[in-house]
């Protein structure tokens, strides 16, 4: 369930006197989504999304999520365009919560996953990276490498000892190897969330990308890594391989990967396990039981920790 805030039809009515979209037909809050209240929004003019801001984004980060959205759309990448009122801006405020209204993207989750879905997936992520470039600000990874000692700490001494014993050795291990600056791993804006939800396929073609907020200035191979480890494993953690090959084969038909980006690929596959399972892990053990959402089974990134690690081992003898 994800519609924390109410809004009224008689807001909405009035907030839209503001914007050039029509007038109100329908407001639907949308069951799916854990971070923001989403509502269906139907006006005269066609489909809408309007979201309302919950405590989890930061209001001071809000134009910069919708200003890379607006330079994606703009440079050729399917993804909600935020739509501006008549003063030229695109946040507003309702029931007390910033607000923006985007545009509808058709499509849904794929309900299989397939190597062809990957290979699609995987040029849509490239496609995505490039038409990031010319967006020059920057937004730290709240969730990146620094953060993970802190989540650790978050979730130690409340009752998963044995858990939080296998993890710090590995997390040290992840740390040690991450790509320092001077290795120069191309970065870029990228998306951090690319896991099936979030990617829309109508009629077996790719859609588009939706759910920015968590997007930010990174490694552009830690994407890739972070959607390698959503989309090509099964829930008790076998690696579908011929779906990693037909990820990645997408993804360098745009932009192929350099050396030392391959180089690093193993220990960036483990740090996105890493940091899904330490995020989903905390919100396991601190979401109160009367909240709205059901906080998400952290097991599958602790197999696919598990797996990559046995790899990185193998390879580094
Ligand atoms: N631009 C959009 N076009 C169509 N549907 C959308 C759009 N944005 C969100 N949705 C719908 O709302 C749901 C929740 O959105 P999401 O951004 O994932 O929420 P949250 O940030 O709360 O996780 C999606 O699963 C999808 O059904
Ligand atoms: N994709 C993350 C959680 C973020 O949820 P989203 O609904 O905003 O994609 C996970 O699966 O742990």
């Amino acid at each position: 369930m994800a519609v924390y805030t109410q809004v009224s039809e008689q807001e909405v009515i009035q907030c839209l006197k503001n914007y050039d979209i029509g007038t109100l037909v329908m407001l639907k809050g949308i069951a799916q989504g854990v971070e923001n209240s989403n509502f269906l929004l139907k006006t005269t003019s066609g489909q809408y999304i309007l979201t309302l801001y919950e405590k989890r984004v930061d209001p001071q980060e809000l134009p910069w999520y919708l200003d890379l959205m607006g330079h994606l759309v703009k440079n050729g990448v399917s993804c909600p365009l935020p739509v501006q009122d008549k003063r030229g801006n695109a946040l507003t405020v309702l029931a007390g919560r910033p607000a923006a209204i985007v545009t509808f993207l058709e499509g849904k989750e794929t309900s299989e996953i397939t190597p062809d879905h990957c290979f699609a997936l995987g040029k849509a992520i490239a496609k995505l990276h490039k038409a990031g470039e010319g967006f020059e600000q920057y937004r730290k990874n709240n969730v990146g490498p620094d953060s993970w000692l802190g989540l650790l700490e978050k979730i130690t001494g409340l009752g998963h000892d044995d858990l939080v014993q296998e993890i710090k050795p590995v997390l040290m291990d992840i740390l040690a190897q991450w790509p320092t600056d001077q290795e120069q791993l191309p970065t870029g804006q990228i998306h951090a969330d690319i896991f099936p939800d979030n990617v829309f396929f109508k009629d077996n073609q790719l859609s588009g990308f939706i759910d920015f907020y968590f997007a930010c200035t990174d490694l552009l191979a830690y994407d890739l890594a972070i959607a390698l480890n959503a989309w090509c494993f099964t829930e008790d953690g076998q690696c579908l391989t011929n779906c990693v090959q037909a990820l990645i084969a997408g993804y360098e038909t745009i932009r192929p990967l350099t050396e030392i980006e391959k180089k690093y690929f193993s220990v960036l596959n483990m740090g996105a396990a890493l940091r899904f399972l330490l995020t989903r892990l905390h919100d396991w053990i601190h979401t109160p039981s009367t909240a709205l959402v059901t906080p998400k089974d952290p097991k599958p990134y602790l197999y696919r920790l598990r797996y990559h690690q046995t790899l990185n081992l193998v390879a580094n003898g």
